[in-house]
């Protein structure tokens, strides 16, 4: 278990923005001018009230002129509003979409590279939320809500600031009478948010997780004629999710409490205007602008309070989303602790040939529960060997480690003297080769599943291999290369996915190739196939094959015997 860092289910979302930030710097321009459009937009809002005010004042002292000159001026602060807004939002639409771009690319790339472990420790439906539905939120959020968010913030800001310039005194009443009420309303919502919208989140994943699995394994289900039992699991993770939503909506519904606020904050108001407009310690017109702005503070509160939801959101979705960046960041895979005496510079070159190394391996899936424990075992350059044993006696976890797909907890596997971990893994890849007993096969043709072998290999490359391996006449019964092997190769038998397996290492022409044999009861045909081609694979390299039928055993000039996750 050293090499990965299994991902949080519910991860925390503090400092979730500035933690992510590095990821929204190559757009910061773009973000800034969108910025500054946002508050120009928002001060365009806020001067309107006092234009209003203005008019009003005009009117009161039947100043004709005054009153033309605040009715252009409300119709521009209108105008300059509307395009402000739009461009603002054009802009962060557009660093969205880049932003999100990038972290789509960023994060396949890093899932292609991850180490096997880590897909193995996780959830397909989780990875696959948090690698898709999570950066969808994203960009819903980025697009659509950030620049609402940003303009009723400052919409609240500079209301306040200009109800402080018009009346201090109406200003720091209403200031000091609604001021702590709302402030306890944001606190009792902020307190309850994080795990509520956490709990939401996972209990989604969950659900996805569930539902890809249970769609995967649609035959076993079907089959025994349980299709029901589908439904059941899937319904256990639905019903979380209800539970999870409704906690969420009572949460978010604890933020219309601003509504009530507004109708006594506005009540309040009148009272103590129609005083001061009597004492004439305040204009009519001021009066008017305190009444506009406000219901606009109050609106905008409103307004951002459901957004404080959709942020809340956002920020629990980019907590999983960083997370997932996060555990498989290039730095932390560096080897935990690299043995002594070994050259530690990573992308470290591997010889063309050398003996292949085990030297005190132990391996364990889970802590304290070793599959493997101090194995040791030399393949020298050209060996022919097989691993045998027991079903579950742990000889697919070593053909793993030996090609570098696992990282030993304990010991090193060693390729011409180069500890793999230090090795460049282009280099692991092209050298050692493991034929697992399933070979993925992706939906599509023969070609399109060739291509998937190291070094972008073209069609003639292909052709070679099918010639080399002696394969012409199964390819041509097949269709050709351009022959589609079904939905997930589901045309292609047991053999012939190691068929194809065997054609993908022979594009890779590697010096040591390990074969994981199919157990599977092959057709004397595939079997026949399947030997002649790794013999026709195998002059000049190491083969290791792990073996599982008895024609197989008796042709191989050494046994290794792995009993119990030791060698003997
Ligand atoms: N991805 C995994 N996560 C957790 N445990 C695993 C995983 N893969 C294998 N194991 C466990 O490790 C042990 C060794 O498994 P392994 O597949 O290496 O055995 P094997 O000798 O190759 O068996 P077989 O001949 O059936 O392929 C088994 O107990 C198995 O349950």
């Amino acid at each position: 278990m050293a090499e990965i860092r299994v991902l949080a289910e519910d991860p925390s979302t503090a400092r979730v923005f500035r933690r992510f930030w590095p990821y929204l710097r190559p757009h910061r321009a773009i973000f800034a001018a969108a910025l500054l459009a946002n508050v120009a937009s928002s001060a365009a809002v806020v001067g309107i009230a006092p234009a209003i005010g203005l008019g009003v004042d005009a009117v009161t002292d039947g100043d004709e002129r005054r009153l033309w000159w605040a009715v252009a001026l409300m119709a521009g602060l209108v105008l300059a509003r509307m395009v402000l807004l739009r461009s603002s939002e054009v802009l962060l639409s557009a660093a969205g979409e880049r932003t999100i771009r990038g972290l789509r690319d960023l994060v396949v790339d890093r899932l292609g590279r991850a180490p096997l472990r880590f897909i193995e420790a996780h959830r397909t439906g989780d990875l696959l939320r948090r690698s898709t539905g999570e950066i969808s939120d994203l960009t819903l959020f980025l697009r659509d809500q950030l620049p609402n968010l940003l303009g009723f913030g400052l919409t609240v800001a500079l209301t306040t600031a200009l109800l402080l310039v018009y009346s201090l005194l109406l200003a720091l009443l209403l200031l000091a009478l609604f001021m702590p009420v709302a402030i306890l309303v944001v606190a009792w919502f902020t307190r309850g948010a994080p795990r509520a919208f956490g709990r939401q989140a996972a209990a989604d994943a969950t659900m996805t997780a569930t539902f890809t699995e249970t769609l995967n394994a649609h035959e076993a289900l079907v089959a025994p004629g349980r299709p029901q039992e589908w439904v059941r699991r899937f319904r256990v993770d639905n019903d979380e999710l209800l539970r999870a939503a409704d906690r969420t909506i009572a949460v978010q519904s604890r933020l219309e409490l601003f509504g009530m606020i507004e109708g006594l904050a506005t009540a309040a108001l009148l009272l103590l205007s129609v005083w001061l407009v009597r004492a004439g310690q305040v204009s009519v017109g001021t009066v008017v602008v305190f009444v506009v702005a406000t219901r606009n503070l109050f609106e905008s509160m409103l307004t951002l309070s459901g957004l404080a939801g959709q942020a809340q959101l956002a920020r629990t979705g980019l907590a999983r989303l960083t997370d997932l960046l996060d555990a498989l960041a290039p730095a932390g895979r560096a080897p935990a602790e690299p043995p002594a005496g070994t050259e530690l510079l990573a992308g470290t070159e591997l010889p063309a040939r050398g003996d292949l190394v085990a030297d005190g391996l132990s391996f364990g899936y889970a802590e304290g529960a070793d599959v493997l424990r101090d194995v040791s075992v030399t393949f020298p350059s050209g060996d022919r060997a097989g691993l045998v044993g027991v079903t579950g006696s742990g000889k697919t976890t070593l053909a793993k480690l030996l090609t570098g797909l696992y990282e030993p907890d304990v010991g090193t596997v060693r390729y011409g003297g180069v500890d793999l971990r230090v090795a460049d893994p282009d280099q692991v890849r092209a050298r050692i080769v493991l034929i697992p007993q399933q070979v993925h096969i992706i939906t599509g043709t023969l070609a399109e599943n060739l291509a998937l072998a190291p070094g972008e290999p073209d069609r003639a490359a292909m052709e070679r291999a099918v010639e080399l391996l002696g394969l012409g006449d199964w390819t041509a019964r097949l269709g050709g290369l351009d022959a589609d092997v079904g939905m997930r190769g589901s045309r292609l038998s047991a053999g012939e996915r190691q068929i194809v397996g065997l054609l993908r290492a022979g594009l890779v022409d590697p010096p040591v190739l390990l074969l994981d044999e199919a157990t599977a009861d092959l057709d004397p045909d595939a079997a026949r196939r399947l030997e002649t081609a790794v013999e026709r694979l195998r002059p000049g390299r190491t083969l290791v094959v792990i073996a599982h039928r008895p024609t197989t055993i008796e042709r191989l000039p050494r046994i290794v015997r792995v009993e119990s996750g030791r060698l003997n």
